[in-house]
């Protein structure tokens, strides 16, 4: 077995419930385990509850209820009393990296990673901030000021003094939002290199997909305060447990039907249900990848194309799916992605293919 399989989580949460105040829970009876070195990403809508978790692994939320452990070490233990256990944050041993990065403005890069040193014998501070400087490509600009870096070189510093104390957990709360497109491609890859090489687990939060997608081991899929799957990005693309975890990913085509003969039958053809009972309404999303339109192609559907929007290398269609007879009016809009530019204008019709493993199934219970 290897460390992972054996070590204490780097991080877990077992049964935590917290709100603000009076109100309802915003985390609700939340588990969730980190191993060590990984990294997993909090990932959900606005409101959903992440920040809220990242704040109570930090210790800056003590939780209505729950235990929260750092490497199998108890932190909060208990209802929220007076006589539950309550590890406060400067005792965890958690680094943090927030949006605003937030370098003290009076302070030299090195200063500002020694700020977290403070305690250690001099030398040995100025050695490990040196070292973890190095370690994010920053060591040449350690005498610099804070105001005299780019945006990305300060995120990097941010990333040092964070990660300077050694911490078990380092928790990242949107760290990239503040950057632009091509700069945060960059920071997010070099952030990522860094957690690698220096093996330490981590728990960042973030609304973005593709982001999560590229960044984590797991990605934990949070819905009104509830993780609701933790999976790989690649399970979590390949398997998603819910209409919810498909469309968070990206904009879907959604069609029902009644499952009969282990399958249903709908306005994009028939969908395989062996896991359904006979009888029960279902819902199959349809990813926009999954609609492949060609203008020669033999099909049962025909659709005419309402607009096209190229992106670069791929294209957006909108669609109308007609039935015999049916006025314009009554066409199920769709939306298709396909790589490159196809050669179809607004007004065509194209003949669709659908690509089933694109597509879910699911009871059609309104969620
Ligand atoms: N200090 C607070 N006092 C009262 N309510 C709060 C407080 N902090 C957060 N909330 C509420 O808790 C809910 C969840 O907030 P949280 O920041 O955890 O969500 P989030 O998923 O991180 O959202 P976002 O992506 O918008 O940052 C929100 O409705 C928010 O208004």
């Amino acid at each position: 077995m290897t460390d992972a399989a054996t070590a204490a989580p780097a991080l877990s949460f077992e049964g935590v419930t917290h709100g603000y105040d009076d109100g309802a829970p915003i985390v609700r009876d939340l588990s969730l385990a980190l191993a060590p070195g990984e990294v997993v990403c909090l990932l959900g809508p606005s409101g959903c509850g992440k920040t809220t978790t990242l704040r109570l692994a930090a210790g800056l939320e003590r939780p209505w209820s729950g235990r929260i452990a750092l490497d199998g070490v108890a932190m909060v233990d208990g209802d929220g009393g007076p006589g539950g256990l309550f590890v406060p944050p400067e005792r965890r041993r958690v680094g943090f990296l927030f949006q605003d990065f937030a370098l003290f403005p009076h302070l030299t890069v090195l200063d500002n990673v020694l700020f977290g040193l403070k305690g250690r014998p001099r030398k040995a501070a100025r050695a490990r901030a040196r070292a973890v400087l190095a370690d994010v490509g920053m060591a040449d600009l350690a005498r610099a000021w804070p105001h005299q870096l780019s945006g990305g070189q300060q995120q990097r510093v941010a990333l040092a003094r964070a990660l300077a104390p050694e911490p078990a957990l380092l928790l990242l709360d949107e760290p990239f939002s503040g950057l632009d497109t091509g700069l945060r491609r960059t920071v997010r890859e070099q952030t990522l290199r860094v957690l690698q090489d220096t093996r330490v687990a981590a728990l960042m939060v973030t609304h973005d997909p593709e982001e999560a997608m590229f960044m984590a081991d797991r990605i934990a899929l949070m819905q009104a305060g509830r993780v609701v799957q933790i999976d790989s990005p690649m399970q979590m693309h390949h398997r998603p447990r819910s209409p919810f975890a498909v469309r968070f990913f990206s904009e879907v085509n959604e069609v029902t039907g009644v499952v009969r003969g282990g399958g249903v039958d709908t306005p994009l053809g028939f969908f395989d249900a062996p896991d359904l009972p006979e009888g029960v309404s279902a819902r199959v999303l349809a990813r926009p990848e999954a609609l492949i339109p060609t203008l020669s192609g033999e099909t049962a559907f025909g659709a005419r194309v309402v607009s096209v929007r190229p992106l670069g290398h791929e294209t957006i269609l909108l669609l109308g799916l007609s039935r015999p007879g049916a006025p314009e009016a009554e066409e199920l809009p769709l939306i298709a992605r396909v790589t490159g530019q196809p050669r179809c204008a607004p007004g065509d019709i194209v003949a669709l293919q659908i690509e089933d493993s694109e597509c879910f199934v699911f009871p059609d219970d309104g969620g």
